[in-house]
């Protein structure tokens, strides 16, 4: 399960933050246009108003200059002194006036007024070459004031000059020319007066002509960027504009806080928000990978419940297997074969022997020769067969706790885990089954009818007599034995008396054997033999003629015979096994001395000699 990506949400958050904080940032910036905008009202405001004040102050003049000039045009040039009056009032009402004076038709000064100050222009004439003239002359012509532009004054300074033209009537009543009333303004003094009233340290000021500055008064920290101009009209003359500079400190009385205040307050506003969005993001995020390990948690207890369970079910069915090996009645035991510390053993592992569990530990990891004597031979063996692929079920002693042994067959397994080695092993008190096995083997050795030995041990026997023999070089001697006119006998009475009879020799013969070693055998039918060992000829005759004596004592009537009692035929011979090879040559020799028994009369015992093998006369022993 996999928690979904955060990035398109913080991605959102960021693209917020910055849309509000461009927001921000154009409040901000409108509210400082706004200012601006009232700064510039505020300058454009202020030149207007110097402007218009500069107009009408020029204009009282123009009008003083007016009124002097009509009543020259009307009454006549006037006198002097009068004229001086005029032109003092005019000078105290108007201080920013260099001089007034006039100009006579010949455009040469006539009279002027402050003389102090304005002596250079005492001689002064308005040459065809001044700036003013044209300007001049048309104030002459059109009979109407005029402004002039600027120029040097000859005193010294930028000035300009109001030119009111002053006529006087003739004798005929005709207008004629009277020169100029001149009121000379020096730049200086005209804009010092004017500014008198402004607060210098919130504007520069200049006075343009033609864009070009006549006049400037500059406050520290203007800002250029800020200028207002206004345009002058000074009667006909529109050259001259006023032009305002805002200060930082007039800026500063202006400006308000607000846009900066409004600025910081949304910004924290904004990234408050943002901040607070994010958190929820964050918690909700949090919330859900809450959820998911929650999830994630409760499928992981699910899981290792249903482990737990299938464990406590497997623990459970071990342990049920574990008690159903206390039923079985083999010994299973698992050790390690290093510490013969036990894993596991089951109940009869220990109980069959008389032990306590513990005791039987204790015995297998302190002392194991004690409870499986060649333990350490026998765990040896189990190593080897298992590493030859061998059988691996031995048959071992084991000792009960009475000191006395019982015969196990043990099935083990070595089996090598984590690098140790255990050993499985299952250990069988097989008592019965040995005797059974020893039982049969007795029955497989056994003739049925008369409980002799039978042919197949016989010849077993007389191998592994022979070669023992042969190798203690000791002699063998052979016995072959056979029931005369048997043929006869039970032709008269009956298979079942011959088989009677057969039981009588047998018991007979078994009778005559006295020495360990010696085995009598039916060798078949109504023959038998009887293998001596260590045994000579002497000992040989000795029991044939036991064995006829016996029978004789028997006393067995048998119709058929000549003696009318059942005797018997022995050929008898004698070997040393270690001059020969194999035993066959000893059967065959007494089997032809058996052969001369029968053909001598039977009855008797007949003794195979070299001699009497080439002329196939065996000695004779006769019988009881
Ligand atoms: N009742 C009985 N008879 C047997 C048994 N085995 C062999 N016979 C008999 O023994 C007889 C042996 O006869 P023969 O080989 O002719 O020898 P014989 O009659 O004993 O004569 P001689 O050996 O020459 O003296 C046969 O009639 C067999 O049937 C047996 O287990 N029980």
């Amino acid at each position: 399960m996999r928690a979904r990506s955060v990035w398109p949400a913080r991605l959102a958050l960021a693209l917020l933050l910055l849309v509000l904080c461009s927001a921000s940032l154009m409040l901000a910036r409108l509210l400082e246009n706004d200012q601006h905008k009232r700064l510039e009202e505020h300058v454009g405001y202020q030149a207007r108003t110097l402007a218009r004040q500069l107009e009408n102050n020029l204009s009282i003049e123009v009008e003083s200059l007016e009124r002097i000039a009509r009543l020259w045009n009307n009454l006549g040039r006037l006198q002097q002194a009068a004229w001086e009056h005029e032109a003092n009032m005019a000078l105290q009402g108007f201080p920013a006036y260099q001089s007034i004076q006039w100009v006579g038709a010949d455009l040469r000064m006539r009279w002027l007024l402050p003389l102090a100050g304005n002596e250079a222009a005492q001689n002064f004439r308005l040459s065809a070459e001044h700036p003013n003239y044209p300007l001049a002359m048309q104030a002459r012509n059109t009979g109407e004031q005029r402004f002039s532009n600027s120029f040097q004054l000859v005193q010294g300074g930028r000035g300009f000059v109001l030119y009111t033209p002053l006529f006087l009537k003739d004798a005929q009543g005709q207008r004629q020319f009277d020169g100029f009333l001149q009121g000379v303004f020096r730049v200086e003094p005209l804009m010092t007066q004017l500014l008198d009233s402004l607060d210098s340290d919130e504007f520069s000021v200049q006075l343009l002509e033609n864009d070009h500055p006549l006049y400037s008064r500059q406050a520290p920290g203007s800002l250029p960027q800020m200028p207002q101009r206004v345009a002058l009209q000074l009667l006909n003359n529109r050259t001259f504009s006023l032009q305002l500079i805002p200060t930082q400190a007039l800026l500063q009385r202006l400006n308000s806080p607000l846009p900066q205040v409004v600025l910081g307050a949304s910004l924290a506003i904004s990234l408050l928000l943002v901040a607070a969005l994010a958190l929820a993001l964050e918690n909700a995020r949090r919330a859900e990978a809450l959820q998911v390990s929650n999830r994630l948690l409760k499928i992981e207890a699910t899981r290792r419940e249903a482990v737990e369970r299938r464990l406590r079910d497997s623990r459970e069915r071990l342990q049920l297997v574990l008690d159903l090996t206390d039923s079985c009645q083999d010994s299973l035991f698992i050790f390690d074969t290093a510490s013969r510390e036990l894993l596991h053993m089951n109940q009869a592992t220990y109980a069959s022997l008389g032990y306590r569990a513990e005791h039987f530990a204790q015995l297998l990891r302190n002392d194991p020769e004690q409870l499986l004597p060649g333990f350490h031979a026998w765990l040896q063996q189990a190593r080897s067969a298992q590493q030859d692929n061998q059988p691996r079920i031995f048959q071992r002693e084991m000792r009960r706790r009475d000191g006395s042994s019982q015969a196990a067959e043990i099935n083990t397994q070595l089996v090598q885990l984590h690098e140790r080695e255990y050993l499985i092993a299952v250990s069988r008190d097989n008592r019965e089954r040995l005797a059974l096995e020893a039982r049969l083997q007795r029955l497989s050795q056994l003739d049925g009818l008369t409980g002799l030995y039978n042919r197949r041990f016989f010849d077993q026997q007389l191998q592994a007599e022979w070669r023992r023999l042969r190798r203690i070089g000791a002699p063998m001697t052979l016995l072959m034995i056979d029931i005369d006119h048997f043929k006869a006998y039970n032709d008269a009475l009956g298979h079942l008396a011959g088989d009677d009879v057969l039981r009588k020799v047998a018991t007979v013969l078994q009778e005559c054997l006295q020495r360990e070693g010696d085995v009598a055998c039916r060798y078949g039918g109504e023959e038998f033999s009887i293998i001596l060992t260590s045994t000579g000829l002497d000992g040989g005759e000795h029991v044939a003629a036991r064995v006829h004596e016996l029978i004789a004592n028997l006393a067995i009537p048998h119709p058929g015979s000549p003696q009318q009692y059942l005797t018997l035929s022995i050929g008898l011979a004698v070997a040393q096994p270690a001059n020969e090879e194999h035993p066959g040559s000893l059967i065959a020799r007494s089997d032809q001395a058996l052969y001369q028994a029968k053909h001598g009369g039977r009855n008797q015992t007949r003794i195979w000699s070299a001699a009497q093998a080439s002329g196939y006369s065996p000695s004779e022993s006769p019988g009881a």
